[in-house]
């Protein structure tokens, strides 16, 4: 079930479809020592493109699941799918309709014990997502902690994502969001660029997800497993044992 097995991530990172990325640089990542990889985007994610990357990846050991942003886009046979809810969304698409027609498109397709549901809350009003979903943006720590709650006590939903992608989160955001979950898994996702970055977020969020630096400094983005791996008192070696 990727409900259980999304508990242990502790690090991910969320690879493009719609971005090159070279083989030495995938095999890096994949390599890593990360939890697990997602494949998702927001623009130019199309069934073609989403294929050939994952197939990419299969040929690591390390998990792979697809984040669907696109119904069409939908890669059969995988390990584990989440299905973004944008709670914050400025309109109901992002919410729940786009959900609906896939769930009546699919209908007794869809996995439903490797599926997960992640509610987002986005926070960067800049980002593709943020523009793409109209998401209301201006939210105070208390308006999060109610998104919190919200989506562990009212919709039941396994996890929360806190997404600022492109940019670095609020401290007190993510740490509203953390108080206020009980058995919910709260993701952080936007704008690492360092280790020490991937370390701090590590200590507020359960699953610390890491995108654009992989295709900006491959370097940089390995370091982000180092981070949060000190962040709970492992180098990777011991990790691995
Ligand atoms: C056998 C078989 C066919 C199996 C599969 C069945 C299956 C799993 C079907 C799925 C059914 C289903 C319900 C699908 C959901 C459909 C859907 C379109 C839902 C809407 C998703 C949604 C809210 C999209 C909005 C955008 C979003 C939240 C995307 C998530 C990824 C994300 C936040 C990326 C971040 O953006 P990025 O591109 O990185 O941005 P930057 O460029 O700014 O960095
Ligand atoms: O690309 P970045 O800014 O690292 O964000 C990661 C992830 O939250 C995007 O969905
Ligand atoms: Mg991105």
């Amino acid at each position: 079930m990727v409900r259980e097995r999304m508990k242990t991530w502790r690090h991910v990172f969320k690879l493009d479809p719609n971005r090159i990325l070279s083989e030495t640089a995938l095999e890096r990542i994949c390599l890593s020592g990360t939890d697990a990889v997602i494949v998702g985007g927001t623009d130019g994610v199309t069934y073609r493109k989403t294929r050939e990357l994952i197939d990419r990846i299969l040929d690591f050991s390390v998990e792979c699941v697809q984040e669907v942003s696109v119904q069409e886009a939908v890669v059969p046979g995988l390990d584990g799918y989440l299905l973004p809810v944008v709670l914050n969304a400025g309109e109901t698409r992002w919410i729940v309709d786009a959900q609906h027609q896939a769930v009546k498109a699919y209908g007794d397709w869809i996995p439903w014990e490797d599926t997960a549901a992640l509610g987002y809350v986005v926070l960067n009003p800049d980002s593709r997502v943020g523009r793409l979903t109209k998401s209301r943006t201006a939210l105070n720590p208390r308006d999060v902690a109610a998104y919190a709650h919200m989506a562990e006590h009212l919709y039941g939903l396994p996890a929360l994502y806190l997404e600022y992608s492109g940019k670095l989160g609020n401290l007190d955001m993510v740490e509203a969001a953390g108080t206020a979950r009980d058995g919910l898994r709260l993701f952080y996702g936007g704008g690492i660029s360092r280790r020490e970055e991937a370390q701090s977020m590590a200590r507020l969020a359960d699953t610390v997800v890491v995108g654009n630096l992989v295709y900006q400094n491959v370097e940089a983005a390995l370091a982000t497993v180092r981070g949060v791996r000190e962040a709970d008192g492992l180098s990777i070696e011991e990790d691995r044992t």
